[in-house]
């Protein structure tokens, strides 16, 4: 047991605990992140990144494919003098000020853009995809830059696209709790701002210091809050979106239901940028809990937590707003690289489990009605549970950290999976046996709650012989348990050509359709999320 957390050690103590701090004050969710940069500065000179990774189409194995750039044209002196005209002062060519824009924040791919334009208005964004488009320029729109499977950088000399400065808060009603804002504003700043109004953002991730609503909603992002309030296909009521030939599409309503015909927001939302860039949200917003406590747990087995996992759900119902999990050896990574403590027992299995509700008391009860049964019958062998703020993010700091602190272990290659939730971990164990030594770390960690796997291998350095040995491995054993490849992440420029694996080929050619009848040219965001063949 680590000495010195400051957070509540569980069994008798809890209970004496929970009945004579009732009536205190619990802490607040929706501060407690440690934020992911989204800007690297002295990054190390790389080489233009030609050389990607992907599944030959044919064979569906692991090799090293050349990409070619296709024949999009070059921006010359011309296109120069139209920008600077249209966007004076904020058309960028210092290739410093480029660099950050040009790398992703895994800093595992990185292209050669010469350009960046930070457009302040749709009308600004709608002149620039016309002009593009005339011009057969190739565009990548960029929010926060803190994808995981480089989408959001350009592969080759792609214009950069920032959202940047479209980061306004348009209106916000408090009785329907709808926020429409533009597309570039900080996921952070959003819950700030709604915070301060008795609200909170349906969704909070890791990033969210970086990341910008736009690009939330372009990956379909899911993060710690899905488990309670759902996913963006349902919290997201309307966007505004200008397509690849300078239109708006303003489907920007706020209303909670509409049928009339095609829900076209859908098609935008999770396409990664590859179909119309998101220039404005109108998004549905929870009320801030009154009460949020969070248990850090610890089990002995797989099995264990799940069904520890059951329990919670069973007896925390409405109040249960995160099920979250890691590994040992995700800990073992927090405690080398980022010195954090371990606040409970070393155990084989860590949860987050997170209440937010609106009445303490009753919430309290709850929870320790929770705990008694799953100490009780060992499901759970020692836990910590915090209330104050600093503690809860804390506690929280040991699960959304870990992606952190596989950056300092190496190359990482990552894997984001959904399954049936009872198979999730065995894709881990499975995937350790199956790379014995050749792999640093094997970890797993990540939403319980929505069956969602993040499967991350470590390697000193990159390793085309490792990454043989994984890849179509994880894919081929997430198809045979009918999984998908990308839970929450997009497949952006690692993944796309693994699209087969969670998606057979009509639906495959449906999307090709999709794309080319809404960016006939394919200036948007080429060589992301659909296979090699259909960009
Ligand atoms: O780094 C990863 O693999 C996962 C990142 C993020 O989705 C998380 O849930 O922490
Ligand atoms: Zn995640």
């Amino acid at each position: 047991m680590a000495a010195g957390f400051p957070g509540v050690r569980l069994g008798r103590a809890t209970v004496r605990w929970l009945q004579s701090q009732s009536s205190s004050p619990l802490g607040v969710i929706g501060c407690r992140l440690p934020v992911m940069p989204g800007i690297f500065s002295g990054l190390p000179s790389q080489k233009q990144i030609r050389l990607v990774h992907v599944a030959g189409n044919q064979s569906n194995s692991a090799n090293s494919t050349v990409l070619r750039r296709l024949p999009f044209a070059t921006v010359s002196q011309h296109d120069l003098e139209f920008f600077n005209k249209v966007l004076p002062g904020r058309t960028i060519t210092d290739p410093d000020l480029l660099e950050s824009g040009n790398v992703d924040w895994l800093k595992s791919v990185k292209g050669s853009s010469k350009l960046l334009l930070r457009p302040q208005s749709t009308e600004e964004v709608s002149q620039i995809l016309r002009y593009c488009n005339e011009r057969r320029l190739a565009v990548n729109p960029q929010g926060g830059n803190t994808g995981l499977v480089g989408g959001s950088v350009p592969v080759f000399d792609e214009i950069i696209l920032s959202t940047a400065l479209m980061n306004h808060v348009l209106s916000f009603d408090r009785v329907s709790g709808i926020l429409t804002c533009q597309a570039g504003c900080v996921l952070e700043n959003l819950s700030s701002y709604l915070e301060e109004l008795g609200f909170i953002m349906p969704l909070d991730l890791g990033a969210k210091g970086s990341c910008q609503i736009g690009g939330n909603v372009a990956t379909n992002a899911g993060g710690l809050r899905l488990l309670r309030y759902g996913s963006l296909r349902g919290t997201v009521l309307g966007l505004e979106v200008v397509l690849a030939d300078g239109k708006i599409l303003n489907c920007l309503v706020g209303l909670r239901k509409d049928n009339t015909g095609y829900d076209l927001k859908q098609l935008f939302i999770g396409s990664e940028g590859t179909l119309g860039v998101i220039t404005a949200v109108s998004i549905l917003c929870p009320h801030k809990p009154k009460s949020v406590n969070v248990a850090f747990l610890g089990c002995s087995s797989f099995q264990q937590l799940l069904e520890t996992f059951q329990c919670c759900r069973g007896m925390l119902g409405e109040i249960l707003s995160a099920f979250e999990f890691l590994d040992s050896s995700c800990m073992k990574l927090l405690e080398t690289h980022l010195k954090l403590v371990n606040p409970i027992t070393e155990s084989p299995f860590y949860i987050v489990i997170e209440t937010s509700g609106s009445n303490e008391a009753h919430d309290e009860e709850k929870l320790h009605n929770f705990l008694e049964t799953v100490m009780s019958s060992s499901l759970v062998i020692d836990g910590t549970v915090a209330t104050e703020e600093s503690k809860i993010k804390a506690l929280w700091a040991m699960r959304e950290r870990v992606t952190e602190a596989l950056t300092h272990d190496g190359y990482t290659y990552k894997y984001d999976i959904s399954l049936p939730v009872e198979k999730i971990y065995q894709l881990v164990t499975d995937m350790r046996e199956h790379l014995g030594d050749r792999a640093k770390n094997v970890v797993g960690y990540g939403h319980v709650g929505d069956g969602n796997l993040h499967l991350n291998v470590t390697s000193p350095t990159k390793d085309p012989a490792l990454l043989a040995a994984i890849e179509p491995y994880v894919y081929e054993w997430t198809a045979r348990f009918r999984g998908s490849i990308s839970a929450e992440h997009g497949l952006g420029l690692k993944k796309k050509n693994y699209i087969h694996f969670s998606k057979p080929p009509e639906a495959v050619a449906i999307m090709g359709n999709i794309k080319s009848m809404l960016d006939p040219h394919g200036i948007l965001n080429p060589y992301k999320t659909l296979p090699d063949y259909l960009s």
